[in-house]
């Protein structure tokens, strides 16, 4: 004991005699805390027995002194004084008192009291029930609402879309001609719906908070004062403010991973697209890396979205919790210690009930609060989906006022060819097709042909050729309308009298019929006076008639994509051209799958309907069906001219020397093995 060997209390107490002491009392603390902790259990504990056996002394004692009194006085003993004695306690004895009076109150189970009790029972339990069902309802009535608001939301979000989407040939420009939305299909389908759901819930979530908050903060500033609400106010702004400035870009990752989940979907739409394809190539493999990695990218990025809201959730959690918790309840005490002016608390227990009441006040406000507070990341993640579906409205805005923005090619770059781009040419309607110096320009940028020049006049039938990717099925995109005129003029007849003929022709969902008479409805068809009879003459023709055979005949629904053949979708696409008898048919290397036969009834019957030909082939067989050439030569230059014999044999020539050329190429092949062998 050598620290208490120094007198405990020195004669002068000076500041640091004091700290010396207080030094010297932890340190005596310190070493003898467990036995002093030991002690003070010890006391309690026998404390605790001590009180427990004085209870029952007490209450032995009692029931002595009642039991001679009640010897010596028999029933003697006044009202006031047995109230004076009782203690009103929740013991044995009070039960036993209950039931004695409950039974002179409930004399009997046929009394009229027993009936009232079993009705009020009755009715308490279909209180509870009706309230169960109400609050149930409640939850079913609010989410059934939410749900229709929802789905009312993407209805109308969903419509007006396809309104613009599928106008002015938007769907088209969109995926071809301008970068910015690379999954339209994604956007449309499943983001518009999220938009939708979003929207829906954070109306539900914000609006009861934001009328709570308004009406306790109201509340609480009557009773708190104005400046303590405004200033707490401040601090929850600031404070707001911070975590806001802290929390991640919630928005954007929410875009993101939209984005992401459109390119995977993409992969997985373009593997069965190609399905057969892949098979046949065994590219199963390759397109497992794809998709793994589609999947991988989008996964990482999921993965690190969660990472972000755990940490953000801690931080929202501590200043909502704690941070706005403590700023409150010094608010709640502000009348405590102050008389706030306009309030009639005047005692410290007026004080003490408005504390009370004040604290539940800001409990229900700080809830609320934290509610909207928690609400933020809903917004952010509304904010992801409403960029996602506004950004396609831009674009499709932009594009359809002639604007698209598209990376270019390095051609581009040549002061000519950009003068070329930032030029713009004239549409006009005429009875025959015509181009007037009319560029030939890739959606990227690339200028084909810098001038195109060609007229075809009705019962002109043009054969365009060229080497590959020289322009010529642009040149119809042109003509079609998809593609911008980057100068010159192009006349053309009304967008119905031209019909366009693919080489892998467009097979729609629907019946046999509609295949027939795409794009028009059962409808046009009756309208335009044809008869079921008619597509089967028509279908006579292309030899075609045994498909009605089919269980449905022209009604058969079928994949007809996967049904037909390569050479029957193509007849079936000449059936589209015979049923339309448009004035002018482009046919794009339409007749690749058929035999020269049915080529040349393909051919005598479309000119025998008065159809003006504009084809595009490599078929020798097909020269004879035209009368015009238009012949590109992969450089920018261009023929156009009469198909006439002369012509027909300098393409004969060009013919021979591109098959010279080709049988030379093994001959090359074996000259280099030999020289490797050497
Ligand atoms: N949507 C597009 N976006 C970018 N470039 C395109 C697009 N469509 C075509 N092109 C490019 O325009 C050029 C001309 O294509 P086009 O289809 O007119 O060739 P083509 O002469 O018909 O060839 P082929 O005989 O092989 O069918 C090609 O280089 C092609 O890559």
């Amino acid at each position: 004991m050598a620290v208490l060997s120094k007198p405990l209390l020195p004669t002068r107490l000076s500041s640091a005699n004091i700290k010396s002491i207080i030094a010297d009392l932890t340190t005596l603390y310190l070493t003898h805390r467990t036995r002093i902790s030991r002690a003070v259990y010890l006391t309690l504990f026998v404390a605790l027995i001590a009180r427990i056996r004085n209870a029952i002394a007490e209450q032995k004692a009692a029931s002595l002194r009642r039991a001679q009194q009640k010897k010596a006085t028999g029933t003697g003993q006044t009202e006031g004084e047995a109230t004076k004695r009782k203690k009103v306690e929740l013991n044995r004895e009070f039960f036993k008192n209950l039931l004695r009076l409950l039974r002179i109150c409930i004399p009997g189970w046929k009394s009229k009291e027993f009936r009232l009790i079993i009705g009020h029972s009755v009715f308490l339990v279909l209180r509870t029930m009706i309230s169960l069902y109400v609050a149930e309802l409640d939850g079913r009535l609010l989410s059934y609402h939410q749900c229709k608001l929802s789905l009312q939301y993407r209805t109308r979000l969903t419509n007006y879309i396809h309104s613009k989407y599928l106008s002015q040939m938007t769907f088209y420009t969109l995926s071809a001609l301008d970068d910015r939305i690379t999954n339209a299909d994604q956007l449309i389908t499943v983001d518009v719906a999220k938009f939708s759901n979003s929207l829906a819930e954070l109306y539900s979530n914000l609006a009861k908070p934001v009328l709570d908050i308004l009406i306790y903060n109201y509340s609480l500033s009557r009773s708190v004062g104005g400046e303590g609400l405004f200033f707490m106010s401040l601090l929850v702004q600031v404070s707001a403010s911070v975590m806001r400035a802290l929390t991640p870009p919630f928005g954007k990752y929410v875009a993101d991973e939209a984005r992401l989940e459109g390119e995977f979907r993409a992969s997985h739409s373009r593997l069965i697209d190609w399905s057969e394809e892949v098979a046949l190539y065994a590219g199963h493999e390759a397109e497992k890396d794809t998709l793994d990695k589609g999947y991988f990218t989008l996964i990482k990025h999921v993965n690190r979205i969660l990472r972000r809201r755990f940490y953000h959730g801690v931080m929202e959690d501590f200043v909502i919790k704690y941070f706005w918790g403590a700023l409150g309840l010094l608010l709640c005490s502000v009348p405590v210690f102050f008389k706030v002016p306009g309030t009639n608390a005047k005692s410290m227990g007026d004080r003490t009930e408005s504390f009370v009441t004040n604290r539940r006040m800001l409990l229900m406000s700080s809830d609320a609060f934290g509610r909207v507070m928690f609400s933020y990341k809903e917004i952010t993640e509304l904010a992801g989906y409403t960029s996602r579906v506004s950004t396609l409205l831009d674009v499709i805005v932009d594009i359809q006022a002639g604007h698209f923005e598209k990376k270019l090619v390095s051609s581009a770059d040549t002061e000519e060819n950009a003068a070329v781009l930032r030029g713009r040419g004239t549409v006009t309607e005429g009875s025959d097709i015509e181009f007037v110096g009319v560029p030939i320009v890739s959606p990227n940028g690339d200028v084909l042909v810098r001038a195109l020049s060609f007229t075809v006049k009705p019962g002109d039938h043009l054969l365009i050729v060229g080497p590959n990717g020289c322009g010529k099925s642009s040149l119809f995109r042109i003509l079609g309308g998809l593609w911008p005129v980057y100068g010159g003029t192009v006349r053309k007849p009304p967008f119905e009298d031209i019909f366009y003929i693919p080489q892998r022709p467009y097979l729609s969902r629907g019946s046999l019929r509609q295949q027939i008479i795409y794009p028009d409805s059962l409808l046009d068809m009756r309208a335009k006076g044809t008869s079921d009879a008619d597509l089967l003459r028509i279908l006579e023709t292309l030899e075609i008639g045994s498909l009605i055979d089919r269980p449905g005949g022209f009604d058969a629904e079928q994949p007809w994509e996967d049904v037909l053949s390569g050479g029957l979708q193509q007849r079936v696409a000449m059936a589209r051209l015979f049923y339309h008898r448009p004035r002018y048919a482009i046919l794009d290397e339409c007749t690749s799958s058929v035999t020269l036969e049915v080529e040349r009834v393909m051919y005598e019957e479309a000119k025998a309907l008065g159809i003006t030909l504009m084809t595009v082939s490599h078929r020798r067989s097909l020269w004879k069906y035209h009368m015009r050439i238009l012949q590109f030569d992969g450089q920018g230059g261009f023929y156009f001219g009469v198909l006439d014999a002369e012509r027909r044999a300098v393409l004969e020539d060009e013919k021979e020397d591109i098959e010279l050329q080709l049988r030379a190429v093994p001959d090359i092949e074996q000259r280099i093995a030999e020289l490797t062998s050497q």
